[in-house]
């Protein structure tokens, strides 16, 4: 897949989606295999357009919800449903004030030269959100491209979108989201020098770098830790501010491995969330969150035990 920041001249005829694709979740696969089973069959290149920031996160900052994907993870995520051209609009304001018909001829036409477009039937485009469905596919008749609606993806009657994956996150219902996103929720990073701490109170920590300062979940979880040259490794891991050590922290996602002693500073890895255990909690004292790490990671071995046996 080609990744592009912005929309370089003398594209190939695409057959383009638009929109934030945070999570890559059920849905959002439904609608990449859909573009690309058209896009094979008019001859035309698979294509994403998404922005960055998210829309939410320029307008409103404070009030944007946890990130389900960074860019990283929704480019690697798009590119193994298919699609062979990415484009990464920056949204400024500049772009948030493009007018529909502007962005329909500049970025749809010229720009990306759509000849088949899908979107949600819900799609609203271009300043004060003025662009719709229905003006779209008045353009498409002008201009040469096909538009046509996605209808809405259910699972267990849920409409599939980012927001139901927010909420089972961050309720710890982690089946859901599971099913919701086609795969367990994970979080992929790079391993970070930590505290030290960890090996001092007999469970070492593998800290993973969170590139956004909010997280769609939180608490103890039994976790899958995958990239490493030993496979997929289990082990139990921490995402909070850790209270009991720590004033006024910044969300920290640490994963300790069980039976496992090498250095991996600097690895890049992907820890799946596969079972919530519990909350985090403010302990009076080391000894005491010391112990009831030992009782996480009994706990996190039993549900491996009760999955591994049910396989
Ligand atoms: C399974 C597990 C559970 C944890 N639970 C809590 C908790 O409830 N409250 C808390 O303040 N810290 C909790 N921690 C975080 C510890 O405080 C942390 O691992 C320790 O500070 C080591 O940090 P370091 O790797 O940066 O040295 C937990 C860590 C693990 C691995
Ligand atoms: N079982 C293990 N689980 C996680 N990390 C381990 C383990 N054994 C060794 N390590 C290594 O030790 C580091 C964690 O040790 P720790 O004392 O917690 O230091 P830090 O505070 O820098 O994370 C990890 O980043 C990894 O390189």
């Amino acid at each position: 897949m080609k990744v592009f920041h912005g929309i370089p001249e003398n594209n190939l005829p695409a057959a383009v989606t638009i929109g934030n694709f945070d999570g890559v979740h059920g849905g959002h696969q439904a609608i990449l295999k859909l573009l690309v089973e058209k896009a094979n069959a008019l001859a035309l290149v698979p294509c994403v357009l998404t922005f960055e920031p998210h829309p939410r996160e320029f307008f409103t900052p404070d009030q944007a919800p946890a990130r389900l994907t960074n860019l990283r993870e929704k480019m690697e995520l798009l590119s193994q449903f298919g699609i062979e051209r990415a484009h990464i609009c920056r949204f400024t304001r500049q772009f948030s004030q493009l007018s529909a018909q502007d962005f329909i001829e500049r970025i749809l036409v010229k720009g990306l030269k759509a000849k088949w477009v899908l979107v949600g039937d819900d799609f609203r485009f271009g300043a004060k959100r003025a662009g719709d469905f229905a003006m779209l596919q008045e353009a498409g008749k002008e201009y040469g491209f096909e538009v046509v609606a996605m209808h809405s993806v259910l699972q267990e009657g849920l409409r599939v979108s980012s927001t139901a994956v927010r909420e089972a996150l961050a309720s710890g219902d982690l089946l859901l989201s599971r099913k919701l996103l086609g795969r367990p929720y994970s979080v992929s990073g790079r391993v970070e020098h930590g505290d030290k701490l960890g090996k001092q109170i007999g469970f070492p920590t593998a800290n993973i770098q969170l590139k956004h300062n909010k997280a769609p979940l939180g608490g103890i979880f039994a976790v899958e830790l995958c990239g490493l040259q030993e496979g997929n490794l289990k082990g139990v891991a921490s995402l909070g501010v850790r209270p009991t050590v720590k004033q006024n922290g910044k969300p920290t996602l640490e994963v300790h491995l069980f039976d496992f002693n090498r250095q991996i500073y600097g690895e890049h890895v992907r820890v799946d969330f596969l079972h919530k255990l519990r909350d985090e909690e403010k302990y009076p004292d080391l000894d005491s969150l010391i112990a009831q790490i030992g009782r996480d990671v009994e706990n996190a071995k039993s549900f491996f035990n009760c999955r591994d046996t049910k396989e």
